[in-house]
């Protein structure tokens, strides 16, 4: 799904009112409807206090339209007009004057500190402030009222974006900013949704096709891309009948030192786990028996050193290397990374001390073989490309070092980022079950294996960090948050797998 900017979603807007010939009111209507048939599927009628907070653009249009439609339903609303300015847009005017002919409770006009009203924690609240039009930071009694609302600790649901929040930029410290419980937005995710600075405003998402006009949203170019389970299963490439371990790939892991033997058998599982043909290991000596006990499956190579990797063995033909989980960073093992990038000509996954030998020795990333995958999390990228003041200055920045390099950066998250040039694919799998030890280390596996499937680099960042979250999702629902360890990640890849292809049942089909 295209991720959309506030001037491409305004643009598409004004296509759907030409190319569909209604009236941007009627838009409106159709857009605050589905909203409210989210609220009334949920609520089913609950007798609880309703507070609508309407700007007085058109998320505060919405904002009326939903309370409307609650009103006629027999819900208890209460609508406050937030009045930051005189200028009415007119499809607002058009639903104030709606509501003339359907309650007598007219809106109430909040002007300053002195017209705010109670909110309790058990009211629901719904903001309709601002949306993508907002320009500039919300101040003065208006920012007092979105502290207001957050204090209350009142379930609120934010139409379209949480009041406060930018499409395009982050708020400055202390920016009064609605910390949503959920936010239902129209048609495109935004970036802002996703981002580690941002994404704790949104709360659960949902986006709500309003249906804007198909072939302008077709042709629109979007550069970001939300990554869920259609774009997933797009890039899925069926096994054949007709076929043997050698059609899918010889994988070899290059990693571990003592003390960290646990990482390469994690990622050589998933590898195993995700498809691979073959998989060998290349580590110290220390670890020899672990693997092979640990994992029947693999082939083990050991380095002449006991403790730490010091060479690349010569002449072992793997369809793709991956480099770095538990390797440690010392002068020897520099040298084993140099050995390795000398003798490869194939894209290469680098992870984990694979990343921090690259940053402590940057001459090292001329060697890296066009299309390698590297995955940092936050704290590995910053010793990659440097300090960035926020997360839209550390995208461009890692956009700038993808080009230079000619690689593709997985940059490790709640949301995972893949970047390529000057594309950017937002995951939208997994859960913080997964902030656990190896979980990191599976994914690397995950990937590789998939690169050695033929899979493209992009493609198999992409598809490998999707996977990896899904496989997560499973390890959760059995085992709670808390008891997911990366080895179950590993476990689950293959109800992963076969997830892609099972369509979701919505909850209206549901008994
Ligand atoms: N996209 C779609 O297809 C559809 C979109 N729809 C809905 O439209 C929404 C966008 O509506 P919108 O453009 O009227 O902007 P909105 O967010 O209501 O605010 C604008 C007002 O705020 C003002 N203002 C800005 N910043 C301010 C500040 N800090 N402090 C004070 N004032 C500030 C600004 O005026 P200014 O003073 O800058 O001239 C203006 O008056 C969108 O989010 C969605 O909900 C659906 O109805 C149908 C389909
Ligand atoms: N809250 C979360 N939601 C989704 N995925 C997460 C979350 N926390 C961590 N992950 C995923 O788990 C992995 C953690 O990787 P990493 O930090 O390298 O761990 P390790 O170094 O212990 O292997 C990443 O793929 C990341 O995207
Ligand atoms: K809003």
């Amino acid at each position: 799904m295209k991720i959309l900017t506030a001037e491409q979603l305004s643009e598409a807007d004004k296509r759907t009112i030409e190319r569909q010939n209604i009236t941007s009111e009627e838009l409106m209507e159709r857009a605050a409807t589905l909203v409210f048939n989210e609220i009334h599927n949920r609520l089913n009628g609950a007798p609880i206090p309703i507070k609508v907070f309407c700007g007085i653009g058109n998320n505060g249009g919405d904002g009326l339209v939903i309370a409307r439609h609650l009103i006629q339903h027999g819900y208890h609303v209460t609508i406050y007009v937030v009045n930051y300015s005189d200028k009415r847009s007119d499809d607002f005017l058009a639903n104030y004057e709606k509501l003339k002919s359907i309650t007598n409770d007219w809106p109430q006009l909040i002007k300053g500190e002195d017209n705010f009203p109670e909110i309790n924690t058990g009211d629901f609240v719904i903001d309709a402030m601002f949306g993508i039009g907002l320009n500039r930071p919300i101040e003065g009694w208006v920012a007092k009222l979105v502290g207001l609302i957050n204090d209350s600790k009142a379930f609120t649901l934010a139409i379209d974006m949480p009041s406060g929040l930018f499409s395009d930029k982050v708020p400055g410290n202390d920016a009064a900013v609605i910390e949503a419980d959920f936010t239902l937005s129209f048609q495109a995710p935004k970036l802002v949704f996703f981002l580690p600075e941002t994404m704790d405003y949104v709360g659960d998402l949902q986006i709500l096709d309003i249906g804007l006009d198909r072939e302008f949203l077709a042709e629109i170019k979007a550069p970001i891309h939300l990554i869920e389970k259609v774009e997933a299963a797009s890039l899925y490439k069926p096994r054949k009948t007709n076929s043997h371990k050698g059609d899918y790939g010889h994988v070899l892991i290059v990693g571990g030192s003592y003390g960290k033997i646990g990482s390469v058998l994690l990622t050589a599982t998933a590898a195993l786990k995700t498809g691979s043909g073959l998989c060998s290991l290349y580590i110290p000596e220390c670890g020899y028996n672990i693997v092979q006990t640990g994992l029947p499956e693999a082939m083990v190579l050991t380095d002449k050193d006991s403790e730490q990797l010091t060479t690349y063995p010569e002449d072992f033909e793997a369809d793709v290397v991956c480099f770095g989980m538990g390797a440690g960073t010392s002068q020897k093992t520099v040298g084993a990374l140099e050995d390795l990038l000398n003798s490869v000509k194939e894209p290469v996954v680098i992870d984990a001390d694979g990343l921090n030998i690259l940053s402590n020795n940057k001459k090292l990333l001329d060697l890296l073989p066009k299309d390698s995958v590297l995955t940092p999390h936050p704290g590995e990228l910053k010793r990659l490309i440097g300090e960035w003041q926020d997360d839209f200055d550390k995208l461009e920045k890692a956009k700038d070092f993808s080009k230079k390099y000619d690689v593709v950066l997985v940059i490790k998250g709640a949301h995972s980022f893949t970047i390529k040039g000057d594309e950017i694919y937002v995951n939208n799998s997994g859960n913080p079950g997964m902030a656990t030890a190896g979980s990191g280390d599976v994914l690397s596996g995950v990937i590789t294996s998939l690169l050695g499937q033929s899979y493209e680099p992009l493609s198999a960042a992409i598809l490998g960090v999707y996977l990896h979250g899904r496989s997560g999702d499973f390890a959760a629902s059995e085992l709670g948050y808390e008891s997911v360890l990366a080895g179950d990640i590993a476990q689950n890849i293959g109800k992963a797998v076969k997830d892609l292809f099972q369509s979701e049942m919505k909850d209206s089909e549901r008994n």
